[in-house]
């Protein structure tokens, strides 16, 4: 991704966005929450990159220390153990910040889980509309709640019922159809500009 402030930087007026939004941080972790599809795992990845720190997706690490994937074990143990495991896993990695930690769509939505994120740093919702979520999750077949007759109408209900709790992320950005650096430089901007919790 190319940077708008000119270099080399001699000073600290031009620092980039991804430096200011770094110093900003400090320690704290950027924890992506929000719906499949909005783009947590592909934006995060690239957010961290910019911030030059560590990247995370819960479901890979879930996916690593179970050695299973995550529709099988949705399949084998249900959604209520797969919850229980996100929780653990996320509360320690959230531990020894900063990272960039992207959530799966359910994570927030759990009470424990979403107590253990609002603590552990800066949570970003990922907000977007259900054409785009659908355009997105319909391409892959990999998201055990989607198996359904009618896997639109499921992400509708979803949408329904965690937005109003998305919301108490402490930052918002408007994932929509436009280029992924776009939205990296809105989560730059973002941070840098926020007014960070004691
Ligand atoms: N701003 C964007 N523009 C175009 N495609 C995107 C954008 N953000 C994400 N995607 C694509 O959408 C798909 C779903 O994104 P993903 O990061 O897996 O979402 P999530 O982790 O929130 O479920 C991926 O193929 C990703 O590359
Ligand atoms: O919304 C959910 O409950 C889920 C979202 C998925 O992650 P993504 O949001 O990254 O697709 C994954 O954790 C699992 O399939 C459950
Ligand atoms: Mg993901």
């Amino acid at each position: 991704m190319s940077e708008t402030s000119t270099t080399p930087h001699s000073g600290l007026g031009d620092k980039t966005i991804g430096e200011k939004a770094r110093a900003k941080l400090g320690r704290r972790n950027v924890i992506f929450v929000g719906l499949m599809g909005a783009g947590k795992s592909a934006i995060g990845r690239l957010v961290a990159q910019q911030l030059k720190i560590p990247f995370v997706d819960t479901d890979s690490e879930i996916e690593r220390v179970s050695r299973m994937t995550i529709s099988e074990l949705f399949a084998s143990y249900g959604e209520d153990e797969f919850r229980a495991l996100e929780m653990r896993v996320i509360k320690r990695l959230l531990r020894g910040g900063p990272k960039v930690v992207s959530t799966g769509g359910g994570a927030f939505v759990n009470d424990n889980t979403r107590r253990h994120i609002k603590r552990g740093g800066i949570s970003m919702w990922l907000k977007a509309d259900i054409e785009v979520l659908w355009e997105r999750v319909s391409k892959r077949e990999h998201r055990p709640l989607l198996k359904t007759e009618n896997p639109k109408a499921t992400l509708l209900a979803l949408m329904e019922r965690r937005y109003p709790i998305y919301q108490e992320a402490d930052i918002t950005i408007e994932s929509r159809d436009v280029r992924k650096d776009i939205i990296v430089k809105e989560v730059l901007e973002a941070i840098a500009s926020t007014e960070l919790k004691a």
